[in-house]
């Protein structure tokens, strides 16, 4: 609908009259900064001052006027920095205050409220909202209605009404250079300007455009756990990143950034997520990988392997002597069987009888191994096995003291009436170092009976794993189990974890209660979750078990196909009565032709939408000299280049071919640059990365390096190849040596 002078008219004035504010509020902030700056120098000047009379005569009492000036500076900094963030609120709000408004009539109220939507609230000094933040509850409107009936959920209850019209802006530099009333959720014009941009950063925020169905996750607090299905591009990572800010604003007495966790699928992709939640104002969430948390868990003793380096195993060793066991050895430990056989694992050793032994002191008896057992299975029954041996190694010890401090004693008296010493400190010493090298021995037996050794542990369960097996119901191949079982023990004995083992063994630590303290956690966000396995899901509920989770993934991108959820259902039950599945529907960021194409390559249909913006069809080229080939990759490069494409991936299968591929755009004098671990920092640009690395990444166009048959060859790479072709905005080129591969011929 367009727009009238009249309207433009008096929409500038708002503008003007928020700009005005703003300033104000800005200089106020300015102002405010400069005298907090002024102040901490002159703070410094005096503490410096100070320690230059510093003297050991009054040196308590200098201390702690030095510690005082610790105080004052400290919170000078907070201030300082809480100021600066202000600041940078106001400077942005002069440059684009708002991007929606609408006009909202209350139930049984006549007043039509102008509630125009930004970044952040502006309040004037008469309490007026002249801005309100995109996270307010009003606000929610915007996203969740047309013009019509609408309501929105406050402190005060629901409030229904309403919306009589409702406008979309574009304000750049403090001008309005477009607006246009709408009747759609977000006008489909202006998403697919959006979306035919070239990215040339990490990822963007999405608050101007959120849809509907993607609002109702970012403020979903009904249910503890939150589980989001989405098709490639349907905006999991962005509407992950939108929740966290909004849970920041909504409860921003009692949750600060470091009461959330982010679980991303490497370091690349935190890095590429790390501009978000900044550009929404707010500081970034605790951002790990499972890798590193496992890793910092398991300490240095084994050589780890990476995800990673597991996933070029399995795309990359299929020649290697050992492959054959080692993916039927990934098969049994990441499946629900497996994590049966733990289960009953943990349950024997938590109920089956333990070796202790009679405590004595010369011959006296301090505790008896059945009243340590009934420590074990009855007074400390309700704590997980680390802690009751923790709590009995502590009550034998203080049992012992008194048995000790006699003995002591009795020694001392000794050496005192033998007249040999005269040095009473002398006789203390002797008495004690001989009553603790003669204890020794006990001391060495409680340690043993009281040990907590992870390693031990694992080894024992595949020293008697077909007991378990038989425990959890399990038939089983003799040949197989003890291949399974020589190859775990040889690796352990060589110091060496596969990723499999480290899961289990990070499962093993927690469920017998070596975990350490996440209470301060109250938000986990997990993102890429198709990729983790349900023994995966059971080390996050055990590690989080107060906090709230929100778990994002699409099945289809499970580019492992040995360790991934399989189905929702093997979470939702870990947590049944307080979470909730829900499915995001639209993909937004590729062009219809990639993603018809892309969705060609599943064996079952996607029936989701997508945003109907157009561009070529993907290129499948095929050449029958390697040279050619590369020749071709090398023009395309420069072509795309030249038409300005900010973002271009070439997409190898593994890291071997990304160093392949890098090598031959090094000669070609192309500036390139190349990712091949999963610590690497994101790049934008020109960028070689293995298929596994790319996930969750997106880029403008995409080569995907020879998908041939040869390559490409198994039905196990189905969904990784999907997950490649689905990184494109908005051209998407394969090229195949040979033969194509077959999961292309549909
Ligand atoms: N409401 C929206 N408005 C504008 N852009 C959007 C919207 N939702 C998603 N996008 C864009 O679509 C692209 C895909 O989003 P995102 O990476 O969050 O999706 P995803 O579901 O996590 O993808 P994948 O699972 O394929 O990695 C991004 O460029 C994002 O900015």
């Amino acid at each position: 609908m367009s727009i009238n002078n009249y309207e433009w008219n008096l929409e500038n004035e708002y503008l003007q009259k928020v700009l005005e504010e703003a300033k104000r509020q800005l200089d106020e902030k300015r102002n405010a900064k400069e005298k907090l700056e002024k102040e901490a120098i002159e703070t410094q000047r005096e503490l410096w001052n100070d320690l230059g009379s510093l003297s050991s005569e009054n040196g308590l009492d200098q201390l702690s006027e030095f510690m005082s000036f610790m105080d004052t500076m400290k919170h000078q900094k907070r201030s300082h920095e809480f100021t600066k963030k202000l600041e940078s609120k106001y400077e942005k709000m002069l440059v684009s205050p708002y991007f929606g408004k609408i006009d909202f009539v209350e139930e049984k109220e006549s007043i039509k409220e102008k509630c125009y939507i930004g970044f952040s609230n502006l309040i004037d000094d008469d309490y007026d909202f002249l801005v309100y933040d995109w996270r307010a509850p009003i606000s929610s409107m915007f996203y969740d209605y047309e013009t019509g009936q609408a309501s929105y959920e406050c402190l005060d209850g629901i409030i229904s009404g309403e919306i009589t019209s409702k406008r979309q802006y574009k304000i750049n530099n403090g001008k309005i250079e477009y607006m246009f009333d709408s009747n759609l959720s977000i006008d489909d014009e202006m998403l697919q300007a959006l979306l035919s941009k070239n990215s040339d950063d990490k990822m963007k925020g999405i608050v101007t455009s959120i849809q509907r169905e993607q609002n109702q996750v970012i403020r979903n607090e009904e249910y503890k756990n939150l589980i989001v299905q989405g098709a490639a591009g349907s905006g999991k990572t962005s509407v992950a990143l939108h929740r966290i800010a909004y849970l920041l604003y909504k409860h921003r007495e009692t949750v600060t950034a470091e009461n959330i966790i982010i679980f991303s699928p490497n370091d690349i992709f935190n890095d590429y997520i790390s501009n978000v939640l900044p550009q929404l104002g707010e500081d970034n969430m605790y951002q790990t990988t499972f890798k590193d948390y496992m890793h910092k868990e398991l300490g240095n003793r084994f050589k780890k392997e990476t995800s990673s380096q597991m996933m070029e195993y399995i795309l990359d060793s299929n020649e290697k002597l050992t492959y054959k066991d080692r993916i039927k050895n990934i098969k049994l430990k990441t499946s629900v069987e497996f994590m049966n056989i733990l289960k009953a694992y943990i349950n024997d050793l938590e109920t089956k009888d333990r070796y202790f032994k009679d405590i004595t002191v010369r011959g006296e008896l301090v505790i008896s191994a059945k009243d340590i057992q009934n420590l074990f299975f009855d007074d400390y029954s309700n704590l997980p096995i680390k802690r009751r041996l923790e709590k009995i190694k502590s009550r034998i010890i203080f049992l012992i003291e008194p048995y000790e401090k006699a003995w002591i004693d009795e020694v001392y008296k000794e050496l005192d009436e033998s007249g040999d010493f005269i040095d009473k400190e002398e006789m203390k010493e002797k008495s004690t170092q001989f009553v603790k090298n003669n204890l020794n021995d006990v001391y060495v037996k409680i340690s043993q009976m009281t040990e907590f050794n992870l390693i031990k542990i694992y080894r024992n369960l595949f020293k008697n794993l077909n007991r378990f097996l038989n425990k959890a119901n399990i038939e089983y191949d003799k040949n197989f189990i003890y291949s399974i079982k020589t190859y775990t023990l040889d690796n352990l004995n060589a110091n060496i974890l596969n990723y499999e083992d480290q899961v289990i063994l990070l499962y093993l630590k927690g469920a017998l209660g070596d975990i350490v303290n996440t209470s301060q956690i109250k938000y986990v966000i997990i993102d890429e979750a198709q990729d983790y396995t349900p023994l995966q899901y059971e080390i996050f509920y055990q590690l989080f078990k107060s906090a709230k989770m929100t778990i994002l993934g699409d099945i289809n991108q499970s580019i492992n196909p040995f360790m991934n959820v399989g189905n929702y259902n093997n979470i939702y039950n870990i947590s049944k009565d307080d979470t909730c599945i829900i499915n995001l529907t639209k993909s937004y960021r590729s062009t219809m032709e990639i993603t018809k194409f892309s969705r060609n390559i599943l064996i079952e249909n996607i029936n989701d939408e997508y945003v109907e913006r157009h561009g070529d069809e993907p290129s499948v080229i095929g050449f029958t000299d390697k040279d050619c080939m590369n020749k071709k990759l090398i023009e395309d490069i420069k072509e795309y280049k030249q038409k300005n494409y900010k973002s271009i991936g070439i997409i190898t299968k593994t890291a071997r071919e990304t160093r392949e591929v890098y090598s031959l755009l090094k000669e070609n004098d192309i500036d390139a640059k190349s990712i091949e671990k999963d610590d690497d920092k994101y790049i934008n640009g020109i960028l070689v990365i293995p298929s596994y690395l790319a996930k969750g990444l997106e880029f403008d166009v995409v080569f995907i390096y020879d998908a041939s048959n040869r390559n490409y060859n198994n039905e196990d790479e189905r969904l990784l190849l999907y997950t490649c072709c689905t990184r494109a905005l908005h051209v998407l080129n394969i090229y195949y040596l040979g033969e194509i591969t077959s999961l292309l011929k549909k």
